[in-house]
């Protein structure tokens, strides 16, 4: 990772506004330290060698003071802008990071944990960047150059001396970055791989407890945070060294300094007020460089959450239609499906759908019944052949306006937190009311019922029902549905069978069915071949 990526500027437009604002505090900065060197030096001398009275040394400590007055004033914009910026940069990268996962859908390169986590805690880690390593990084290349251009004109040795000495430390800290650069890369992927884990465990820990298996996964969360202490632990022992390693080299370039002054003071080529404004400003010219390394472990999460939110961001999303939804037939012309990480085809497909033909796609489990209807939906992309709609090549449909001609009650729908009205209304605009009487769904809630989070209080069958009642909702003349009596017993199938023949009057329907009652609802049946797309 590069000290300062152009990417960060390229996507978060409030961090380029905090450049500009640090890189002018940075300069104001920079003034301060050499006006605050020079003031000290003048005042120093006076009081030792001329012996200056309080009075005589009224405006030297009032300039002193108003330069301290100025530096306080710019430490604190600094603080300021850089959490405005740190807030203002994180959310924008959130925003975009989120929008690209949604573009992305199935084809998103990171797991669910390892998304969570991208877009919470690390980002979040992205403070520390912005409120320390940034600002030190735009001193380093500043404060340097302003002290040098002050003491070239007053010890030109002395001058040569820090301008020889200084590039030390930026060579030690890539070489200690060069070194740290892949562990925290690696530290932030075994914290995705521990989240992605611990969201499985939580989310499954009905199951593993019902076949006792908690304990071992218990055991499996405690190895991955080990490694992930272990790691933490070495970033942190690399970073306390070079800490050290960067003081010992400012400490003896200073010392270096403060030698070659006070032998030149000692023999009269020197006096004590230059003497004293290098032996002032030497430090400072080193200190930016110190404190970039120092921050730099600090930062380095951050930067490491970065660089994986600058890579999903660069995934390209496959090329989006942008022709009118059409009407007409659905036509599957010679349609293979695979999915990435799977060998062989996950479906084969050749069929015609005419408007209004209510068709069940049949088949054994796995044959690629679901597929078809990610296919239609186009949530997955053919890897060859294609899928027209009404003539029109479905690729070249724009995805929004297509999926709003459709409704689709998938095999687990996902129902949120919320009243069930809410959840319902997710179907679109309309009535409500009317939608879920039509699924009959208030024959075992009433709309205001609250649910948890995804939907718990409702049994499957129920779920289906509010699923179906989104798809009533929604009035769109293509309607996609995934087994919607999977699992259910046979009264319960036979009150959603009623509502799907409901919904499927007037409107073009397609349903993977594996129950003989279903299939019996369609005018026509498509059987499928079993698929062979087997994990690799
Ligand atoms: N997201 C995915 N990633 C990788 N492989 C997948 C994915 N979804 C499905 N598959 C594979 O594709 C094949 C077809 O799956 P699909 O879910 O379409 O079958 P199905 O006919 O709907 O099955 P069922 O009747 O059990 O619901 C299966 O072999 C499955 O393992």
């Amino acid at each position: 990772m590069r000290p300062l990526d152009p990417r960060l500027l390229r996507y978060a437009r409030s961090a380029r506004a905090y450049l500009a604002v640090t890189v002018a505090l940075g300069v104001a900065l920079a003034a301060l330290i050499v006006a605050q060197a020079t003031l000290l030096a003048y005042g120093i001398t006076a009081v030792f060698l001329h012996g200056a009275d309080a009075a005589a040394l009224a405006p030297v400590l009032g300039w002193l003071a108003v330069v301290v007055a100025g530096r306080c004033l710019v430490a604190w914009a600094q603080e300021v802008t850089a959490v405005r910026c740190a807030a203002g940069a994180k959310s924008e990268l959130r925003r975009l990071v989120l929008a690209r996962l949604a573009a992305l859908g199935a084809n998103r390169p990171a797991s669910t944990g390892a998304a969570v986590t991208l877009v919470t805690r690390g980002l979040d880690a992205l403070d520390a960047y912005f409120a320390r390593y940034l600002p030190q990084l735009v001193l380093a290349a500043l404060v340097p150059v302003i002290v040098l251009a002050r003491l070239v004109p007053a010890d030109l040795i002395a001058a040569a001396t820090i301008a020889l000495t200084l590039p030390l430390i930026p060579v030690f800290m890539v070489l200690i970055g060069l070194h740290t650069q892949a562990a925290n890369r690696r530290q932030f992927r075994l914290l995705a791989r521990l989240s992605h884990h611990f969201l499985d465990v939580v989310a499954g820990l009905p199951t593993l407890k019902l076949f006792g298996r908690a304990r071992a996964q218990a055991d499996a969360i405690r190895r991955i945070s080990a490694d992930q202490r272990r790691l933490t632990m070495r970033t942190l022992r690399t970073a306390f060294l070079s800490s050290l390693v960067l003081e010992l080299l400012a400490t003896l370039s200073v010392a270096l300094v403060a030698v070659g002054v006070g032998l030149r003071l000692v023999s009269g080529e020197l006096d004590l007020t230059t003497a004293l404004l290098v032996l002032i400003l030497a430090p400072e010219a080193y200190l930016p460089l110190r404190q970039v390394g120092a921050n730099y472990h600090a930062s380095a999460e951050g930067l490491a959450a970065a660089a994986e939110a600058f890579e999903l961001l660069e995934t390209p999303v496959p090329a989006a239609g942008t022709a009118a939804a059409p009407d007409g037939a659905l036509v599957f012309e010679d349609v293979v499906v695979r999915y990435p990480g799977r060998d062989g085809d996950a479906l084969r497909l050749s069929a015609r759908i005419e408007p209004g033909e209510v068709v069940a796609l049949t088949g054994p489990s796995g044959c690629g019944k679901s597929t078809a209807l990610a296919a239609l939906l186009g949530l997955v992309a053919p890897a060859s052949g294609r899928i027209t709609v009404g003539g029109v090549p479905l690729a070249t449909v724009e995805p929004g306006a297509w999926r709003a001609r459709i409704a689709w009650v998938p095999q687990r729908p996902h129902l949120f937190a919320g009243t069930v009205d809410e959840n319902i209304a997710l179907g679109g605009a309309g009535d409500v009311a009317g939608a879920a009487r039509l699924a009959g769904v208030y024959g075992f809630t009433d709309g205001d019922a609250v649910l948890g989070d995804d939907g718990t209080g409702l049994s499957a069958g129920q779920r289906q029902r509010v699923a179906l009642a989104r798809a009533f909702l929604r009035d769109a003349p293509i309607v996609l549905l995934d087994e919607p009596t999977a699992n259910l017993d046979a009264g319960t199938a036979a009150g959603v069978m009623d509502a799907v023949r409901r919904l499927a009057r007037g409107r073009t329907v397609v349903i993977a069915a594996h129950r003989p009652e279903l299939i019996a609802l369609a005018d026509r049946v498509i059987s499928l071949a079993p698929a062979a797309a087997v994990p690799r």
